[in-house]
């Protein structure tokens, strides 16, 4: 029963199973031959091979039929049907010219029927097309087969929802080098073709947005629905399944705050994230410049970039890579427009996977940087550890209140929805203009309404 155990295994690799399907047709061709079964050796062993259904020749009793045949070599073969282990090791080694002769030799009776020439022919054609078993019996080939039994095939690129696209992430091969899988979350942006998603068939590519240390990101325009979108690509074996997730969780919160996650999609060796483009923003460090004169708009920007902290940390995500090249700004720098979307979740992670909160404390400690970096400032030390009494130098006009500010969030560890409701408390204190009721008297506004 062991034996038919161990034939149903199912990591049993293909060679394997072959191997054990050909001795099972062996068998029952011994047993129909004749009155041969049962017989017992001298040896000590028990060698008879029961031919039922139960007791299969397996993969286990070929590797362990070495030991058996050298007990066996001094023994004649006794009953002529009885198919000893010995025969089962000769037949699981490698095809040469002479091991056939030698298989045939230990069946006497085949020869006699017409039936056996068809039977040599398969058992002749077996032992041509069986790989050696040096091979078959390395635990690397093994091993390889296994994998190989294992390995999930593509399942081509589909539209589901935001929990397909995150296992779809979570289930990515990273061996696995063919064809294309991935979960696209939006059909009106993107037309899948023959479960396909490639670039130049359904989609284009029109430029280069960014470098990113792991791959390039690109402006595309899917060819039939002619809507645009953002395509970062990783290589596959630096692609990290948190950065989906994380990203991918936080899309469906719909925050003003971080760029949607349109879907994902593995090209061979390449993962492509697919994102919303948004025309008009460009990185915070290609402007920053713009900002030193205005701080007002720091002070409005930056407040923007807590808000963003706070709906990450509420969502129990640390972004952990806050910096000027992952903070996308519109280029109309007017308070009252100014828009500013968080990038890129690779380095994010779930509050559940870190130790405490210095990964909350750490995304407060770079907004406060770029806050005092945009004002034309820096702190005495760009080190994190050395957080405590940090000086911080502004330009000699900013304002005191600022300062001390500055000071407080990168020397204490306030959370980001702490730092912003102080801020919203110093920025009302420093622009608000008090208002003291509409005009008086006749005032009549020179438009109606409509603008006539
Ligand atoms: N949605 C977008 N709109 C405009 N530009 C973008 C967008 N996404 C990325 N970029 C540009 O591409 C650059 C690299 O993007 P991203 O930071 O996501 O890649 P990355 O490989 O993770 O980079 P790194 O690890 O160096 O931070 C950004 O700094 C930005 O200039």
């Amino acid at each position: 029963m062991e034996g038919q155990e161990n034939h149903n295994q199912p990591n049993m690799s293909s060679e394997m199973r072959q191997m054990a399907a050909q001795f099972e047709s062996l068998v029952q061709v011994d047993s129909s031959s004749g009155d041969h079964g049962g017989s017992h050796f001298d040896s000590g062993f028990d060698t008879t091979v029961d031919t039922s259904a139960d007791s299969l020749p397996t993969f286990d009793s070929i590797q362990s039929a070495d030991q058996l045949d050298t007990n066996s070599r001094d023994n004649q073969v006794g009953g002529s049907g009885a198919v000893h282990d010995s025969e089962l090791h000769r037949a699981s080694q490698p095809a040469r010219d002479s091991s056939l002769v030698d298989m045939r030799g230990s069946f006497p009776d085949q020869t006699s029927s017409g039936d056996k020439s068809q039977e040599d022919t398969q058992l002749a054609n077996f032992l041509q097309d069986e790989p050696s078993t040096e091979l078959t019996n390395s635990p690397e080939v093994i091993q390889r087969d296994l994998e190989r039994d294992q390995k999930p095939s593509p399942q081509g690129v589909r539209y589901g929802k935001p929990s397909d696209l995150i296992a779809c992430a979570k289930s990515l091969d990273k061996r696995n080098t063919s064809g294309q899988d991935g979960v696209l979350l939006d059909q009106n942006k993107f037309h899948i073709n023959q479960d396909s998603y490639r670039e130049d068939k359904e989609y284009d590519k029109l430029g280069l947005l960014g470098e990113g240390s792991y791959g390039n990101v690109n402006i595309i325009r899917d060819k039939m629905t002619k809507m645009d979108a953002v395509a970062k690509c990783v290589e596959l074996e630096n692609f990290a399944p948190s950065e989906a997730e994380n990203w991918c969780n936080l899309t469906t919160v719909n925050s003003p705050f971080i760029v949607p996650l349109l879907g994902l999609v593995r090209n061979e060796m390449t993962v492509m994230l697919f994102s919303e483009y948004t025309p008009g923003l460009r990185d915070l460090e290609a402007i920053i410049e713009y900002f030193r004169k205005e701080p007002r708009q720091v002070m409005v920007l930056t407040m923007e970039l807590f808000r963003a902290l706070v709906c990450l940390h509420e969502n129990k995500i640390v972004h952990k890579d806050i910096h000027e090249n992952n903070i996308l700004v519109s280029q109309s720098l007017d308070h009252i427009f100014l828009k500013m979307k968080v990038i890129d979740f690779g380095e994010s992670k779930k509050f559940e996977d870190i130790q405490d909160d210095v990964d909350e404390h750490y995304d407060v400690w770079c907004a406060i940087h770029i806050f005092i970096r945009m004002l034309g400032g820096h702190p005495s030390s760009l080190d994190y550890e050395r957080r405590i009494s940090q000086e911080v130098r502004l330009p000699p006009k900013t304002d005191e209140r600022i300062l001390k500010f500055s000071h407080w969030v990168i020397n204490s560890r306030p959370k980001a929805e702490e730092v912003l409701s102080s801020m919203e408390e110093l920025e009302s204190e420093l622009y608000s203009v008090p208002v003291t009721g509409p005009p008086g008297g006749n005032y009549e506004p020179s438009v109606n309404v409509n603008g006539v």
